[in-house]
């Protein structure tokens, strides 16, 4: 059924269309009089009463159609044509619409503004509603956090939905993705960490515990509400709920429920009342939402956040882990370099593993014995990745399967990909490291699967699932019958037109079809004369009339319901091999996991190959040893060989701990142990904060279980790494640059100890010299003598070098520069000893500051130098 938007194909206005008078419709659906709707109007409001903190996209012909105040917020965030429709009695009211064809790519628009959208669907052909109203229902629910669209999920990230549940200063948090099936469960006693994990996971949407009114309604993100707790962060969605799902009560037995389980303990969440909490409001949320489409979750897992390096958000930010800090793009970030992964499961597993680096040394061993295995039998890893290269998205089609959203072309993809996995087990008979040894055995039941899907699914099936072409021929004989019935048909009508056109002596006659009216004769209107008796003409067009004859009308009608019964049959046998695939989703899962762990490894062992990454010794203790390290990102942006390797010592060797890397000559220190704090000293520009950075990249590689580009690495296990690199004023809370650097370098010293390391890019150059240079020593010296966390602490204060001869786990090192007459060289390298000066007058002269500036400020800084020996001053206080 065409419409009054029939004409909008394109509802995107060019040009900004005048606004509609508003006072001439009704946009607000609470206010019309339902007595006076029309029918499907009356279904509509009653349908949106349902939802009413969602966008109703509403099923009408060839469009989907929003009225009322969805109207509105439709035309305002898409840009679309708000207009008007008569409602019956009730009189016009506010109508935007997408075409129906396109609904995925609106609503994924709408999803990412932060919306819930509800899908109200025909549910039956307009044609079968023989004049009563077509019958509709709501045949999808999508918020941020529950998607399952391929075109609307980024195939490099998971979409987690999480939930959090408060109890004063402890927490639970339960998140899932309901894309892949993970499903994890925490709890902890610090507000702190509840802020990082959500940082951590950047969800998409959140789900909160409230009494608010509202139940129901999702914030959008920078959104507030008077009943969103204070830690968390206003960057996300927030849907608010009813607090009974979230309750003890009912959390607990929703949970044995789903794992028919007798007990929490197996899950491991049986002492964690507020993870259990969280897990249970997540479950009841999804049975809410997902009706139509029910989600496939793998069993409940339970973690800790302290059983991971924690990494800030202010250091994954500064560590540009996932996005660079300039522009947040992705290229130029640590992921970017290290992404050699061949698979989207591998993809999301390798920026999981870098947002979640690992304390346990077993574990990151396993990982490194991988890949060195990898490394060392280079036909292996390149005939694995040849292979993995054929994998496709196995976690998402298994969750497609399982929620009865896939399609037969998402089946065939499964099944092209289980059928790899025999191929793939073959490949590692041999293997030794963890890794490979869980893909040696392929369970059979996954084989037979392929093997059935292949066998049932034609090779390039239709993207439609309900209009036939999808099963091979013998599979089931009433299948093959009903298609020989359909052919012969087909032939009949084929034949028809020869028969006909030697009957009436017209060469150009010709049958035709059409959805209106079905199988026709088509004959051009100078012929219409020599028209048989027994046409019955139906249509007259310019140039042709078309007829039809009772004996092709009974024809169709056989025609029609044998190709309806057939395509229901090829549906029916469809869903049954879907839900085939449901049945082992938790089989498929398993192995894609083990799949997409091998490809990070197969990827990680291709990388180090390639830029010669060397295998870090892992140690218990705080020794950070690294001989000629490198940045993995810079270096691999500047042309081979121009990166300048530096080492980096840090961190009392613990005694009894061997000495082999000596003959690697590691860099001379100025105490026989290694410091734990090292003042870092250099002109701008000469490549200090890309040192600072290398050391934190090659800390958090080798917790990943990566190699990492150094010539050797020994590394204690850290708890936490903490940056703090020069910040930006924080507009969004009006905090100035100050604030924001003393925030920060307030959060480390409330929270490093001896098993973090620090990395420290100016302190206290937001404020007055003397105040910034007082705290920067003083946030210097409690760092060495009472946290003692291993420190690296960039600065233009050369006062600092000074620490150095008090403290004995002090050192100075500085990154060196050629003077030339008119210029500065930068080395790049980084060695004993502090820098005197910092060129700031030089890079100023050059830069073209008047020459009398220069000579002033040379005359300034000799008198300030004079009067800042404060080491000695501070010697005499203690
Ligand atoms: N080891 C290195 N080898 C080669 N190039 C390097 C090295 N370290 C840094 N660089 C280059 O030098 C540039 C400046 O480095 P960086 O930003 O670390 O300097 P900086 O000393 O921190 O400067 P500022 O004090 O002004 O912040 C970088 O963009 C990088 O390309």
């Amino acid at each position: 059924m065409r419409n009054s938007i029939a004409s909008m194909t394109a509802f995107h206005s060019e040009t900004p269309s005048p606004k509609p008078d508003a006072s001439t419709f009704i946009s607000d659906h609470q206010q019309v009089d339902r007595s006076k709707l029309s029918q499907m109007y009356l279904h509509y409001v009653e349908t949106k009463d349902k939802y009413p903190h969602a966008v109703l996209l509403y099923r009408v012909g060839d469009f989907f159609e929003c009225y009322f105040q969805d109207a509105v917020k439709l035309a305002q965030e898409l840009e679309l044509v708000l207009t008007s429709k008569q409602a019956g009695e009730q009189g016009r009211v506010a109508m935007s619409g997408v075409p129906h064809h396109a609904w995925e790519r609106y609503a994924t628009l709408l999803v990412e503004k932060g919306y819930a959208v509800v899908i109200c669907d025909q549910v039956e052909d307009a044609s079968e509603a023989a004049g009563r109203l077509v019958r509709r229902e709501v045949t999808r629910i999508l918020t941020p956090g529950t998607l399952l669209e391929e075109g609307m999920l980024k195939s490099s990230r998971n979409n987690y939905l999480a939930a959090v549940v408060i109890a004063a200063n402890h927490w639970g948090l339960a998140y899932a993705d309901i894309s892949t099936g993970e499903f994890l469960t925490t709890q902890g006693s610090d507000l702190e960490h509840l802020t990082q994990e959500l940082m951590r996971l950047q969800p998409s949407e959140v789900l909160v515990p409230t009494n608010a009114p509202d139940l129901g309604s999702l914030l959008r993100p920078g959104e507030t509400s008077p009943h969103l707790p204070q830690c968390l962060p206003p960057s996300f969605c927030y849907s608010l709920r009813s607090q009974v799902p979230f309750s003890q009560g009912e959390a607990r037995p929703r949970l044995l429920q789903k794992f028919k389980v007798r007990s929490l303990e197996g899950l491991g969440c049986d002492h964690l009342p507020l993870a259990v909490r969280a897990a249970g409001g997540l479950l009841e949320y999804l049975e809410d939402t997902q009706k139509e489409n029910p989600v496939t979750l793998q069993r409940l897992r339970t973690y800790t956040v302290t059983d991971y390096l924690i990494v800030d958000n202010q250091t994954r930010r500064n560590l540009e882990i996932t996005q660079t800090v300039r522009d947040g793009t992705f290229h130029g970030s640590l992921l970017w370099a290290l992404d050699r992964t061949n698979t989207a499961m591998g993809g999301r597993a390798l920026r999981r593993w870098l947002l979640q680096p690992l304390i346990d040394i077993k574990g990151i061993r396993a990982r490194l014995d991988t890949i060195e295995e990898l490394m060392e039998n280079t036909p292996l890893r390149q005939d694995l990745r040849q292979l993995l290269r054929q994998i496709y998205d196995l976690e998402r089609l298994t969750g497609r399967a399982g929620s009865g959203t896939a399609n037969a072309r998402d089946l065939v993809a499964l099944a092209d990909s289980l059928s790899r996995l025999p191929e793939l087990s073959s490949l590692v008979t041999e293997a030794r490291s963890p890794f490979l040894k869980a893909l040696q055995k392929v369970p059979t039941v996954l084989e037979e699967l392929a093997h059935k899907l292949h066998a049932h699914l034609v090779e390039s099936p239709p993207i439609l699932i309900k209009e036939g072409g999808l099963i091979r021929p013998s599979v089931n004989p009433l299948l093959d019958e009903r298609k020989a019935t359909v052919e012969a048909d087909q032939q009949w009508i084929a034949n028809l037109e020869v028969d006909e056109r030697a009957k009436t002596g017209i060469p150009s006659l010709k049958v035709g079809f059409n959805k209106t009216f079905g199988y026709y004769i088509s004959i051009s209107r100078s012929k219409a004369d020599q028209v048989p008796a027994n046409y019955i003409r139906k249509q007259t067009l310019t140039n042709e009339e078309r007829y039809i004859t009772p004996d092709l009308k009974e024809r169709e009608a056989r025609i029609l319901t044998a190709r309806d019964d057939l395509n229901q049959l090829e549906y029916e046998i469809f869903t049954a091999l879907r839900e085939e695939v449901a049945q082992e989703a938790e089989v498929i899962r398993n192995l894609s996991r083990a799949v997409a762990a091998a490809d990070v490894l197969c990827g990680l062992a291709e990388l180090a190959v390639h830029q010669g990454y060397c295998r870090p010794e892992m140690l218990s203790g705080r020794e950070i040893n690294i001989v000629d390290g490198r940045h993995p990102v810079v270096e691999q942006s500047l042309p081979a060989g121009f990166f300048v390797p530096n080492s980096t010592q840090l961190g009392s060797r613990e005694s009894g701990v061997g000495s082999s890397e000596e003959e690697i000559s590691p860099l001379p220190t100025p105490n026989s142990q290694f410091p734990d704090l090292i003042i870092l000293t250099g002109p701008n520009a000469s490549g200090k904060s890309c040192y600072l950075r290398q050391v934190g990249l090659i800390q958090l590689m080798a917790q990943i279980g990566s190699f990492v580009p150094a010539r050797f690495a020994r590394l204690g296990i850290c708890d936490r790494i903490f940056t703090r690199v020069g910040a930006v004023d924080d507009l969004a809370t009006g905090q100035s640059t100050f604030m924001v650097e003393m925030n920060e370098t307030a959060n480390i010293l409330n929270h490093a100890t001896s098993r973090s390391l620090v990395l420290l890019d100016e302190i206290g150059r937001g404020t007055a010299t003397f105040d910034g240079l007082s705290i920067a020593w003083a946030v210097a010296e409690y760092i060495a003598v009472d946290i003692r966390a291993r420190t690296i602490f960039a600065t233009h204060y050369h006062e600092l070098n000074e620490l150095a001869s008090i403290l004995p786990n002090v050192a100075n090192y500085q990154v060196t520069v050629k003077e030339l007459p008119d210029q500065i060289i930068f080395l790049h390298q980084v060695q004993p000893g502090g820098a005197d000066k910092s060129y700031g007058i030089e890079a100023g002269r050059l830069a073209g500051l008047p020459a009398v500036v220069i000579q002033r400020a040379k005359q300034v800084m000799g008198q300030i130098e004079k009067h800042s020996k404060i080491a000695m001053g501070l010697q005499n206080l203690d």
